[in-house]
């Protein structure tokens, strides 16, 4: 048996839009997401976040479920369109309720709350003023910030500034394939500074807020770039892949200065920096969520796409997002982190992967491969930690299947299973087994 450290928070980790339904209940107003699902062609089957898991209504038994499974943490996000429904100034009562009831019923279950302010559902209402592209965005989330801190902070002592701002600036505003759906690099690059700053100016105000005696980080999703081959231009295109993918926002905040690599590659394109810009990124946080699926291997391909590089597939098992099954890669990515980022408390924020789950005759779902791939990186993280890394939490993704973005609800993560038509929860085999570790404080070898 492979015991972690005492205290290890072991948890489960869900997002406001892709859970809770009832998007516009009790005077909250529309995200992005909910404009952007609602858009036909932009989410498979025509899936939106209007129902989800029905979890703005059920959350009582969901933090029931919380503690059948024995988690000692759950990471939350909080919807801003609920609690600030013009995205600033008015504050919907309602809204802050919502997330005033769930933290008193985590705490009453003993299970420790992580609460992330931004998970991708912005206010329409600040999209419509230009959004994350707009720098008044920094002093929009700084205010919504503040009030997170004054209404919660009492209560919740980590709280995690921003999910994934690669997949925000990428995928919602160069890629267009995640709201707001924009294909500007220009406005990209921008977004991603914007993001950083926004971060930043909350850090502070965190230091000055009631719940400044608690933990802030920001969550990233980190994954390894694995050369093709030795030879040098896929080893410069691995280069310039790693500067885009991880390091775009670790050097920022952590050694206050973007990758020289992307500002050459991207030239005019580039955002204006300053030097107090730089040290608001910078300012010292408290621990760093990492989100890992997967590593990618990268060969050089001139003049393909925004790099000039060529994603290869390599062989080997994969899960149903067709993200190559590689726990090794968590391994050398927190050994890394600490090494060229740290030291600082890591936690994993996300982990999971998605399979073809099915009810068997016996309404079970016997997710064997699921509880293969937690298994084999549990003991990569433990192997980390062998390795001097301040890893302090775990949490899967994720708790219950919920709505996949763009892929809608055809994929499942959940360790719990969510039939959508009764809304019965189904714990998943690997649900059982998580509860196991977890009371064990450890994995078999
Ligand atoms: O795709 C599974 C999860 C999402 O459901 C979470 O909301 C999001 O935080 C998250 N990030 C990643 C890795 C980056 C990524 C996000 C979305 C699509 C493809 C890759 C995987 N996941």
């Amino acid at each position: 048996m492979r015991r972690f450290p005492e205290g290890f928070l072991w948890g489960c980790a869900t997002a406001s839009y892709q859970i809770e339904g009832s998007p516009l209940a009790d005077g909250a107003s529309p995200s992005i997401w909910h404009r952007f699902s609602h858009t036909p062609g932009n989410v498979q089957g025509g899936d939106t976040g209007d129902v989800a898991c029905d979890h703005y209504r059920r959350w009582r038994d969901d933090v029931a479920l919380m503690r059948e499974l024995g988690l000692k943490a759950y990471r939350f996000s909080i919807a801003w369109p609920r609690v600030l429904p013009d995205g600033t100034g008015r504050v919907n009562e309602a809204g802050v309720a919502f997330y005033d009831r769930l933290v008193d019923a985590l705490l009453e279950a003993g299970i420790v709350p992580f609460a992330t302010l931004y998970h991708w559902d912005l206010p329409g209402a600040l999209q419509d003023r230009g959004g994350w592209a707009n720098r008044d965005v920094v002093g929009w989330f700084t205010e919504y910030a503040g009030l997170m801190f004054e209404r919660l902070g009492d209560r919740v002592q980590h709280w995690i500034t921003l999910n994934e701002p690669w997949c925000v600036a990428h995928l919602g505003h160069v890629a267009g394939v995640h709201a707001p759906g924009m294909r500007d690099l220009w406005a990209g690059l921008r977004v991603a500074h914007h993001l950083l700053l926004a971060h930043g100016e909350a850090v502070a105000a965190f230091r000055a807020s009631r719940a400044g005696r608690g933990r802030i980080g920001i969550t990233l999703n980190l994954a390894p770039q694995h050369a093709a081959t030795s030879s040098q231009t896929d080893r410069a295109a691995t280069d310039r892949a790693d500067a885009y993918h991880n390091r775009l926002f670790l050097d920022p905040l952590f050694k206050g200065r973007y990758p020289a690599v992307l500002v050459q590659h991207f030239g005019e394109a580039w955002p204006e920096v300053t030097d107090e810009d730089l040290a608001i990124i910078r300012r010292p946080i408290d621990f760093l969520g990492i989100n890992y699926y997967s590593r990618s291997v990268v060969a050089d391909a001139p003049g393909e796409g925004l790099l000039g590089i060529r994603h290869v597939d390599t062989a080997g098992a994969r899960t149903a997002m067709g993200w190559e099954i590689y726990p090794q890669g968590l391994y050398e990515l927190l050994v890394r982190l600490h090494r060229e980022y740290g030291p600082l408390p890591l936690y994993i924020t996300e982990n999971g992967a998605a399979f073809d789950d099915r009810l068997d005759a016996s309404g079970q779902v016997d997710d064997a491969e699921r509880v293969d791939y937690l298994h084999r990186h549990f003991l990569a993280a433990r192997r980390a930690i062998d390795d001097g890394v301040r890893l302090e939490g775990y949490f899967v993704w994720s708790m219950l299947d919920n709505f996949e973005w763009a892929l809608g609800y055809s994929k499942r993560f959940g360790i719990v299973y969510v039939d959508y038509p009764s809304q019965r929860r189904i714990v998943k085999r690997s649900g059982r087994w998580y509860r196991q570790v977890i009371e064990a404080n450890g994995v078999p070898e």
